[in-house]
């Protein structure tokens, strides 16, 4: 299958390099600097029991103009969007004809809200999210290493399905039985809003935290001041959840949800510790900010997850120009 990929980073590579290992054709349209060490250095894949891949069938696309012209055919299939999420709205401009073009587009992104960018700027399109618990680091450009398994989580989001045509149901089943067959453990969600904001209030729980304290996963477990803290920002954003109406699992305990995520992934520094030590933008606009935004809208105050926003725009600006 022919499948188009935007934004090779970490979790691109990992999904794509796998979809790639397991016999589909992946046409990536990354940045320049990466374009040009895929041609020098072959793409590496560690995986998660150490074993290293050179990836095959992982190529740069045609430029836009050309790859529109792509015959049925030829044409890919699909669209995955691995970029941060703080990308897609540029990602919506850039690739314009390319998306007005392809069906279906999937974004494997964390954060809330990002499948509003992409059905705002296409509204005809079919948009899928993927929330996924898998794990990937970059040794270096061209090389990327499965740090973690979990489940991944196929969320459709729009149309319903049953306003899904006959051959794009068809190329959806056709991409899902590639993941699984890719390796990924999947799980069809009926709830992709419980899903999509399951994954979102651990990260709203761990990430700013840890990105200010700078402690793994594991080291914030061993401080009650700090699960104190963790417990409280997860439970303002659920106040936040279930004011607009979203519909958590009334069965399910998100705060242990994430102390049990912080005990199975001890050793790992959260992403966003990650992009702060390398001093890079971080995605707290789509994680403890977007709570802050959702309560002032609805005059609920959100003082936790204000003053986590604020101390880690605090701390970009301290890098990023
Ligand atoms: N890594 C992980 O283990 C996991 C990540 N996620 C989520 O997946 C998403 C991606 O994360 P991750 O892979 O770690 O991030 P990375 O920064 O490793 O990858 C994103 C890539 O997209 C590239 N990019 C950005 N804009 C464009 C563009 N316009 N055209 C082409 N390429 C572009 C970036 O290039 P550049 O760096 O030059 O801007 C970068 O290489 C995030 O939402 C993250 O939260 C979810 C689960 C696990
Ligand atoms: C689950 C967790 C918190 C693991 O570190 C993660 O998703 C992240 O680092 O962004």
């Amino acid at each position: 299958m022919r499948i188009l990929l935007i934004g090779p980073g970490s979790i691109g590579v990992l999904f794509g390099g796998k979809l790639a290992l397991a016999g589909n054709r992946i046409l990536i349209y990354a940045r320049p600097h990466f374009s040009t060490i895929l041609k020098e250095h072959p793409l590496k894949l560690t995986d998660i029991i150490n074993k290293e891949h050179v990836v095959p069938n992982f190529e740069k696309a045609p430029p836009i103009p050309e790859l529109i012209k792509l015959s049925p055919q030829e044409f890919p299939k699909i669209c995955l969007i691995t970029t941060k999420s703080y990308d897609l709205e540029s990602v919506c401009r850039e690739y314009q004809p390319v998306l007005n073009k392809i069906p279906i587009i999937g974004l494997i992104q964390n954060g809330i809200g990002n499948e509003e960018i992409i059905e705002n700027n296409y509204p005809n399109s079919i948009i899928f999210r993927i929330i996924t618990s898998h794990g990937a680091m970059r040794e270096n450009i061209s090389h990327i290493i499965h740090t973690g398994i979990g489940n991944t989580s196929i969320c459709q989001i729009k149309p319903p399905y049953e306003n899904i045509s006959a051959e794009n149901k068809q190329i959806i089943k056709e991409f899902t039985d590639n993941l699984q067959y890719a390796g990924f453990e999947l799980k069809l969600n009926k709830n992709p809003l419980e899903a999509i904001w399951r994954k979102a209030l651990t990260n709203i729980g761990i990430n700013a935290i840890g990105a200010l304290t700078q402690l793994t996963n594991g080291e914030l477990l061993k401080s009650e001041s700090l699960l104190n803290l963790i417990r409280k920002t997860i439970n303002e954003a659920i106040l936040i959840a279930n004011k607009l109406q979203i519909p958590l699992d009334p069965s399910f305990d998100y705060v242990q949800n994430t102390l049990e995520v912080l005990k199975n992934t001890a050793t790992n520094k959260n992403s966003m510790l990650q992009d702060v030590l390398r001093k890079k933008k971080t995605e707290i606009e789509f994680l403890n900010e977007k709570i802050v935004n959702y309560g002032k809208k609805m005059h609920i105050p959100t003082p936790i997850n204000k003053t986590l926003s604020q101390l880690i725009h605090g701390l970009e600006n301290s890098y990023i120009l």
